[in-house]
């Protein structure tokens, strides 16, 4: 599906839109859930990611097959190692058998696990046997993705001793780890995180419990890069969404402010409010923290004609797409004076942008939503614009509703 978007033709907006549950908050929840049944979730993410991971989860034999969904290949392969009994082949996307599970693979085989690698050595698909793990020690690199450790600290309250994790190097993506104790902590499961060292304690039940999943602040991302494109006076209001997050990338109010754009926190719901004109010309950003809105920030900052130096992306070549090498890519074809390396982005101001380009998505929902906000700028085309349905199956439609038109072209 092709879409072309052009900018409502008001530019002062004015609007409210409900985002469904967080897709990491509600895989998580979802894991939880089967390993302890008297779990109860509420605002679930309506993501593809989540309806694959709802699937895995009740497949004891067979093929699991979870797409494009990061989150599920990493959870998942801890899961189904050590539950006695499941034989899992755990396959996923053309792209999924390109994005490395190795240093998982490696701590969940000294643990006892049996996995074996049906294609290339460190990477999907993976065949695993279940089986009942007793050791409790391991190390593991905690420098290229924290989805392993995550998927780890999930499965560890089920293991008759508990976890604990030796990180070794620097910790990336560390909100991520931190919302994974926390959902631990809420359903009553015992858990240290000093230094280098995770330790989560066995459990063996849990007692009566509704997870409430906060709003997905990934997907409200575009309607802050869109509040910024806009003219002062514009908000949007955004739920349901509360102040001490458990999301990383949260952030994003903060970040925002310095490009005019300012948020007001009341009865779970956001206001994005463009208050001014960016407060600087150069922004700069370290995102190992948040590395999902890299995409968006850069588009952002490209769109408003300001600079940027955007660091901490040393985990984004291993992502849906090399997301830097596709920012380089499709930021060129608009003008923007971009340039990369394996680990950060630097754009210089500019002064115009091209019109007419056709944005290529690369299978990356986040390449398709954090271009939209442009439509503002100049009129666009997105191809491959269904890949939203990864994490934001609506977004098309709450765009519309923002009274931009979107179209179809072929
Ligand atoms: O644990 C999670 O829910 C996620 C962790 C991050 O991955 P990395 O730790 O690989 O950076 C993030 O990019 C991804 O979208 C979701
Ligand atoms: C990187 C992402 O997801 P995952 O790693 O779970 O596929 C994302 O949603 O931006």
């Amino acid at each position: 599906m092709k879409l072309k978007l052009s900018a409502p033709s008001k530019t002062l907006l004015k609007s409210n839109i409900q985002i469904t549950g967080s897709k990491s908050e509600t895989n998580r929840s979802l894991l939880l859930q089967a390993l302890f049944p008297s779990i109860g979730i509420e605002n679930l993410s309506n993501s593809d990611d989540a309806q694959v991971m709802q699937k895995g989860l009740k497949i004891d034999k067979g093929v699991v097959d979870i797409h494009h969904a990061g989150t599920a290949m990493r959870f998942l392969t801890s899961f189904f190692a050590c539950q006695e009994g499941k034989e899992i082949t755990l396959t996923g996307s053309q792209r999924m058998t390109e994005r490395p599970v190795k240093v998982l693979v490696e701590a969940l085989r000294s643990l006892g696990a049996d996995i074996e690698y049906g294609q290339n050595e460190g990477y999907p698909p993976l065949h695993i046997k279940g089986k009942k793990i007793t050791k409790n020690k391991v190390s593991l690199p905690a420098n290229i993705s924290s989805q392993y450790i995550s998927s780890l600290l999930l499965t560890a309250p089920s293991l008759e001793n508990g976890l604990e994790l030796d990180l070794v190097g620097k910790i990336t993506s560390v909100p991520y780890i931190k919302m994974t104790l926390a959902l631990l902590s809420q359903i009553g499961i015992q858990n240290e995180f000093e230094g280098n060292t995770i330790k989560v304690w066995p459990k063996t039940d849990v007692a009566n419990i509704s997870l409430v999943v906060e709003s997905d602040w990934s997907s409200a991302s575009y309607f802050y890069s869109i509040v910024a494109l806009s003219d002062v006076g514009s908000s949007i209001t955004l739920s349901a969404y509360k102040e001490d997050s458990l999301q990383g990338d949260s952030v994003l109010a903060t970040i925002y402010r310095q490009l005019g754009v300012e948020t007001t926190f009341s009865n779970n719901s956001i206001e994005i409010k463009k208050t001014g004109e960016s407060k600087t010309d150069n922004l700069m950003v370290d995102l190992a923290d948040a590395p999902d809105i890299a995409q968006t920030i850069s588009v952002t900052c490209f769109g408003l004609g300001i600079g940027c130096h955007l660091t901490g992306l040393h985990t984004l070549k291993i992502k849906e797409t090399d997301r830097l090498e596709a920012l380089n890519t499709e930021l060129s074809k608009l003008g923007a004076p971009i340039s990369v390396t394996d680990k950060d982005l630097t754009l210089k101001t500019s002064e115009s942008i091209k019109s007419d380009v056709a944005i290529d998505t690369y299978n990356d929902h986040r390449m398709a939503m954090a271009f939209a906000p442009l439509a503002l700028k100049t009129d666009l085309v997105v191809n491959d614009a269904g890949v939203v349905s990864k994490s934001y199956p609506d977004f098309w439609n709450d765009l519309r509703q923002l009274q931009f038109e979107v179209s179809q072209v072929d």
